[in-house]
């Protein structure tokens, strides 16, 4: 599916938006690539629903710019409108008709719908077309959502919490229905609290924080920042011996040393490292262990990290507790 000649599907500049006195955007840089999947996280209040509301002209920016498929939201219109598959996360259905009503009522609006995209994506989510919208669970009527979003294969999809109320096995389907969208060509923008929902479906993420961008990097790359966590398990003994060639360690963060009830009264050493694989192992090589841990970081680590109340610009120093 094309996304026109532009190399950025979305594209905002010094992008600002105030309700009041209230600054929900603070001159928001973003660009997502056409064809990435791009994952916006942040905490509660941290303005993902107003930036994705601009993007589609339900909202006007204070001062700044954007560009969604190349055009500015606000003189787009329908026709930008219909490129665009959009899941709001204050979702609002007409509940007198069935669910199959209200969908065809959309395509109307969103464009032409190949016949069996609709009674294909229901059955993959595992959704009864036929139920009036009134009688469905919260979950259900996420799912009406997101096939709403799908069903005219736009180039971009604005997902706005899209996994919101849907049980597991459901995820694990919109997932796949991203991937499958993203090898379409398609662009899928979404937001979410689901850290490793993020992980799994988006190639970048911008962590967004009180209005601003704190960090937009590959999920790779946030990953690796958190550094990996390091457990090693020592005798009494070896202890000291061992906490001083670890000193030296570039990148290595002793978090506590504690005796672990697994190995009897041995303790367990916990340390986050950021640093060359080499140098642990030079560290370690000549020492008793009985046990070593070195896990892959992950995106929720990574992600705690920059929301800690002391990081406001960007992930805590050394120290922090796990
Ligand atoms: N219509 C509005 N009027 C006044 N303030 C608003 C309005 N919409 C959003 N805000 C404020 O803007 C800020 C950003 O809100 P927004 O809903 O964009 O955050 P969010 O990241 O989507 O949060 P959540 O994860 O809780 O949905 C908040 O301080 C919010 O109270």
């Amino acid at each position: 599916m094309s996304t026109g000649s532009a190399s950025a599907a979305v594209r905002t500049r010094g992008l600002h938006k105030n309700f009041g006195r209230i600054e929900a955007l603070k001159g928001i840089d973003l660009e997502v690539p056409s064809g990435s999947v791009f994952g916006i996280i942040g905490p509660n209040g941290a303005g993902k629903t107003t930036l994705m509301r601009l993007l589609l002209d339900l909202l006007r920016p204070s001062s700044g710019e954007v560009t969604v498929l190349g055009v500015n939201p606000r003189s787009g219109g329908p026709a930008l409108r219909r490129r665009i598959g959009f899941l709001p996360g204050d979702l609002a259905l007409a509940d007198r008709v069935s669910g199959r009503e209200l969908l065809h009522f959309f395509s109307r609006i969103s464009g032409p719908v190949d016949p069996g995209t609709v009674p294909a994506l229901a059955e993959r989510l595992d959704l009864d077309l036929g139920r009036p919208v009134r009688a469905l669970s919260k979950g259900n009527r996420q799912k009406l959502g997101l096939i709403q979003a799908f069903m005219h294969q736009p180039p971009l999809l604005i997902l706005d919490e899209p996994t919101s109320g849907l049980d597991p096995l459901v995820q694990q389907e919109f997932l796949a229905l991203v991937r499958e969208a993203s090898s379409n060509g398609q662009t899928v923008l979404l937001s979410s609290h689901v850290l490793s929902e993020i992980e799994e479906a988006a190639d970048t993420v911008a962590i967004l924080r009180s209005g601003t961008v704190v960090s937009a990097a590959s999920t790779a790359d946030i990953r690796a920042a958190a550094g990996r966590r390091v457990r090693i398990g020592i005798t009494a003994a070896e202890e000291p011996a061992l906490m001083e060639s670890l000193a030296g360690v570039p990148g290595l963060v002793l978090l506590q040393s504690s005796a672990d009830p697994a190995t009897g009264d041995a303790p367990s050493i916990h340390a986050r490292f950021e640093g060359d694989m080499p140098d642990l192992i030079t560290a370690l090589a000549g020492h008793h262990l009985l046990d070593l841990v070195v896990q892959e970081p992950d995106l929720e680590e990574a992600v705690l990290r920059f929301y800690g109340p002391k990081n406001a610009a960007g992930p805590a120093d050394g120290g922090a507790a796990e």
